[in-house]
């Protein structure tokens, strides 16, 4: 199959989340996932809500709508999903991207391996805490890790809601000392419409984060942030 099924084509915009946080960026979003996770705030990727919107797309047909979107205003294209890492198709995409001077950044939990992720510029894995009511596979995930050490921008963006998921960022950190260790605030209302509400939600959420990690020893080398397009545009898609 040399086509990548897509859910929704945008930008540019800005990276809201993680390493590169405030950068300039593409999005492509795949459809499908092998996950489920209880708050995913792109649940429309796989849950069949938004399956009229999908198209095959080659390589070069992504391509082209990117840059009729954007045109010469970008020069960086983050892949995300739903789960891409589902489709070995992807590799044909990042080749592209690749030729014509775009770097190339990839969202992804690590449950899964595909030998394009080794050419990937950005790569972030986001292993889920229990509050997604997912079982993370740690084999799978040293494995994705060990491939991708020789990547300089390799990093681990851990999903924080309660207690018990901030141990588990902390057991992940310490399982991947080595890695660039993020903290991402949970987003608990992903289908509010009201974004002063959301917005002071989610500051709060972000102040409690915060107090978390600056009490904790074992978190000293690790930068935790909220997600900047919530803040901007609250729970629109397409940003
Ligand atoms: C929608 S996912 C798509 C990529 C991939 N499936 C993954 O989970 O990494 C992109 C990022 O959004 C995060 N995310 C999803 N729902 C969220 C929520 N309600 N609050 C905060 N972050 C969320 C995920 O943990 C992931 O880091
Ligand atoms: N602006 C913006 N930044 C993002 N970072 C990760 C996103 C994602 O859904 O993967 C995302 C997104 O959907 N929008
Ligand atoms: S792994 Fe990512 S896309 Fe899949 S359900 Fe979880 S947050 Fe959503
Ligand atoms: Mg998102």
């Amino acid at each position: 199959m040399t086509r990548i099924p897509v859910m929704e084509i945008f930008g540019p915009t800005i990276q809201g989340e993680g390493a590169l946080i405030g950068r300039k960026t593409m999005f492509v979003r795949t459809a499908g996932c092998d996950y489920r996770c209880s708050w995913c705030d792109s649940a429309f990727t796989w849950d069949g809500s938004a399956k009229d919107e999908i198209k095959q797309m080659t390589a070069e047909e992504i391509w082209n709508q990117l840059y009729e979107l954007g045109q010469d205003c970008f020069d960086h294209v983050t892949i995300s999903g739903g789960n891409p890492a589902l489709y070995s198709s992807i590799g044909n995409l990042v080749n592209l991207l690749k030729e014509k001077g775009i770097k190339v950044a990839l969202e992804t939990q690590g449950s899964k391996w595909q030998e394009w992720m080794k050419d990937v510029d950005d790569l972030t894995l986001s292993p889920k805490p229990p509050s997604s009511h997912m079982e993370t596979d740690l084999k799978m995930l040293d494995l994705i890790v060990d491939n991708v050490k020789v990547l300089k921008n390799a990093s681990l963006k851990v999903v924080v809601f309660d207690d018990v998921d901030f141990q588990f960022a902390i057991d992940i950190h310490e399982r991947y000392p080595n890695i660039p260790f993020y903290l991402q605030v949970g987003n608990a209302d992903t289908t509010l419409k009201d974004d002063d509400i959301l917005v002071k939600n989610l500051l709060k959420k972000y102040e409690w984060l915060i107090d978390k990690t600056m009490m904790c020893p074992k978190m000293n080398d690790i930068k935790v942030l909220p997600q900047l397009h919530a803040l901007v545009w609250g729970n629109k898609r397409g940003v």
